[in-house]
């Protein structure tokens, strides 16, 4: 290892990560994400995508998680087994930060061996704060940019914070490494799917896990806070129709975004329905991602205005009623998830007609992930890893 290296064995790689396989995991965690472990903090796990029933967004994360191994035993000459302990989509939001600390420093995290946080968004164009600082050595801090990554050993070599993000959502995919075959997560993984996937139908449609998942809330103020998805939504300039009724009192609020939704903006509705409010929300980020594919290839079809209609008084006062149970607080929902430099923008850019057209694509996309994970999975089983198989 070259000189300095030795007290503090990291790594920086720029533009490991193409800008794709960013915006590819973005959408991804956008669409999937539940609040996290840590306050003002959101994650998406492997195991929770494969709970939710959107294993096939696995694929995604397989040739990335590959190249990520490859290189950490490169660069710090592993001459043992390595296997992956935890690979997750993290995102700080305003609030989030982290003291001094190394990755190994609890009992139970003493199994892991080294780390690699990958930045998928920058520092300056989509949040501000969040800067990552070593203790000591070289480099001492680093601006989070998106395709690059940061390597380094998890033991107190190599301490580190993350100072407080200011404003807009810091996004990373971080993974940890271990020798320690005990906490090899893709043999969990590969279990998990062979139990689930069996019964996999044509076209699997997210399935939301339990609400309290996906409440963001200050601390001590479960009252003020809102459901990720509907906020997700409603930064795009989206609102959220159900279809129960607002006076039925038999059922559970939460039970309004698991039931069939319509969505909604400025004064109309797409009439096509969503099986709940995740499949709705993995539309419209899949849109959002796509947009400017969806635009130019033209992918709208004859009468695409019919599925777009005005809406009434009773579906006004429905989406109000869902707004007051979901987003107790709109401006916490901006303050907290929002970026001032391009909320207004993004939401002008979207409308129904084009989530309308993206169905589609969506459908598409998902079925070439799972036909991909499906042939894939024999070979997973076989060898008990995740990783790429070639299509022949
Ligand atoms: O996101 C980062 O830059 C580092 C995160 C971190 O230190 C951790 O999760 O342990
Ligand atoms: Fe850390």
């Amino acid at each position: 290892m070259w000189e300095g290296k030795r007290e503090h064995p990291r790594l920086i790689l720029h533009d490991f990560i193409s800008p794709e396989e960013c915006k590819e995991l973005e959408f991804i965690h956008k669409s999937c994400s539940t609040v996290g472990y840590r306050p003002n903090v959101f994650s998406t796990t492997l195991s929770h995508l494969v709970a939710t029933n959107s294993p096939h967004l696995l694929i995604p994360f397989v040739s990335l998680r590959e190249r990520l191994k490859e290189k950490i035993e490169e660069t710090f000459g592993c001459e043992f087994e390595l296997f992956i302990e935890f690979t997750g989509l993290v995102s700080w939001c305003r609030g989030a930060s982290i003291g001094w600390h190394s990755d190994d420093n609890r009992q139970y995290l003493k199994q892991r061996d080294f780390s690699a946080v990958c930045y998928l968004n920058s520092y300056g164009k989509d949040f501000k704060g969040g800067l990552f600082r070593f203790q000591s050595g070289e480099p001492a801090t680093i601006s989070p940019s998106a395709g690059d990554v940061i390597m380094y050993t998890a033991d107190d070599r190599n301490i580190h914070s993350v100072d407080e993000v200011t404003e807009g959502e810091r996004l990373t995919l971080a993974m940890w490494f271990t020798r320690d075959s005990s906490h090899d997560e893709d043999s969990k993984l590969v279990s998990r799917l062979l139990s689930q996937c069996a019964s996999h139908e044509f076209l699997p449609l997210p399935l939301p896990a339990s609400a309290n998942m996906y409440w963001f809330c200050p601390p001590h103020q479960h009252a003020n806070g809102f459901d990720i998805c509907v906020a997700r939504l409603h930064l795009l300039g989206f609102d959220v129709h159900s279809f129960l009724q607002g006076d039925d009192r038999s059922l559970d609020d939460s039970d309004r975004l698991v039931g069939p939704i319509q969505i909604a903006k400025g004064g109309e509705f797409l009439t096509r329905e969503f099986t709940n409010v995740l499949h709705a929300l993995q539309v419209v980020q899949f849109y959002r991602w796509k947009a400017s594919e969806l635009k130019t290839s033209k992918v709208g079809y004859d009468g695409v205005e019919e599925v777009v209609e005005a809406m009434s008084q009773s579906q006004l006062e429905t989406i109000n009623a869902m707004n007051a149970l979901f987003l107790k607080d709109k401006g916490l929902v901006t303050t907290t998830l929002g970026y001032l430099c391009s909320n207004g923008e993004e939401k002008d850019s979207l409308n129904l007609t084009g989530v309308s057209s993206a169905i589609t694509s969506w459908e598409e996309y998902t079925c070439k992930l799972l036909r991909e994970l499906l042939s894939s999975l024999p070979q997973w089983e076989t060898y008990q890893t995740i990783h790429k198989v070639e299509s022949g």
